[in-house]
């Protein structure tokens, strides 16, 4: 049984044509090795409609309103970790660029796409990022770049069709992210300097994900549940699908024109000393038509082996009533431990966890 799965993950791997080739070839019941277990489906359906998540107008950022909006975030951050911004300085048209160069690249004939299917190259095309390491294959594709540090032969690599959009994207995400990271510091009562000064913007990875219509959406998953593992992520999304959870129950995160959701990191986590949150979250599969195309910026620290800087709960949060609840670590150390995760099991929190 288990040899029969993995030789057709390889046969599928292999044909390199993706999800979006499944769909385009005519099935009409999915692979089984894309089925989850029915523990991590069973509660697709009971998701809440609620709209509470919140939302920060970061309009006037630089006046008066600049302590009300620290607060608006410093509490998204510490109820939820998951939250979406308007009024944050990215015109619309260029959000609507981005997302159709990446719904185009996934669109192309496979032939074109499959110049780009490589496993760990800094710009990749695959299905399921995880697909050899996880217990069930989900249902989307995924165009992954490395956006920093800015590397010339990386920016030749991405694929001409969104290559354009996608450095423009690099370029509008690292300005947000580094004013968020001011306000987010701000709202802990750190200087605004202090998570850029701890290089938490010095690396940037993109995800630009396609979501195909699902013909068996409730045995699938299209992203399982996890946590992101940087500092914060900025995601972009068209369609619908994304769920966070609070507490027990999964909420919606209703997409807004014009907007973007930040979610907090595991990496930030540990650094607020558990004053932020890194939210969990997942994406259903696409039981619509229409694809789901959404793009998500993940910011943090760079592992580089010669990065031997200690990271944990920054010292100015720490005092005797606030002791540190993660011992320090160095960034190939996180990446080790998440590489070495029991499948399946995906928080990173545990490990450094006193
Ligand atoms: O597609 C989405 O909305 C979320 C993607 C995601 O969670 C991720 O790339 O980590
Ligand atoms: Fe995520």
């Amino acid at each position: 049984m288990d040899y029969d799965r993995m030789k057709e993950v390889k046969e599928f791997d292999d044909s390199k044509i993706g999800v979006k080739g499944l769909v385009d070839s005519g099935i009409t019941t999915i692979p089984r090795f894309f089925v989850h277990k029915p523990e991590n489906l069973a509660d697709i359906k009971t998701c809440s409609e609620s709209t509470d998540l919140p939302i920060v107008d970061l309009f006037g950022v630089n006046s008066h309103r600049r302590p009300e909006i620290i607060e608006n975030l410093s509490e998204a951050a510490r109820e939820w970790g998951f939250f979406q911004v308007i009024n944050h300085g990215i015109p619309l048209p260029i959000l609507n660029a981005t997302i159709s160069a990446i719904r185009s690249f996934h669109e192309q004939p496979p032939e074109i796409k499959k110049l780009h299917y490589v496993r760990e190259q800094p710009v990749s095309y695959v299905t399921n990022i995880d697909l050899f390491r996880s217990e069930a294959a989900s249902w989307r594709d995924t165009l992954l770049v490395l956006l920093a540090p800015h590397q010339p032969q990386v920016v030749e690599e991405i694929p001409a069709i969104c290559r354009k959009e996608v450095v423009d994207w690099g370029v509008h995400v690292r300005r947000l992210a580094e004013m968020l990271m001011e306000l987010l510091g701000e709202g802990l009562g750190l200087v605004a300097n202090t998570l850029k000064e701890r290089k938490c913007s010095s690396s940037m990875q993109l995800a630009g994900h396609y979501y195909p219509y699902c013909a068996e959406s409730e045995s699938t998953l299209g992203f399982p549940s996890h946590t992101d593992k940087g500092v914060l992520t900025v995601l972009l999304q068209d369609h619908g699908g994304l769920q966070m959870k609070k507490g027990e129950q999964w909420v919606v995160v209703k997409p807004i024109p014009g907007a973007l959701v930040i979610n907090v990191g595991d990496l930030l986590q540990m650094l607020s000393n558990d004053q932020y949150k890194s939210g969990e979250h997942r994406v259903l599969a696409n039981s619509f038509r229409e694809p789901r195309t959404s793009i998500a910026v993940f910011v943090g620290v760079e592992v580089k082996d010669t990065n031997t800087a200690s990271y944990g709960p920054l010292q100015e949060l720490l005092s005797p009533a606030k002791p540190p609840l993660y011992r320090n670590f160095t960034m190939s150390e996180l990446v080790q431990k998440f590489y070495s995760r029991a499948l399946g099991n995906m928080s990173i929190l545990d490990e450094f966890k006193l």
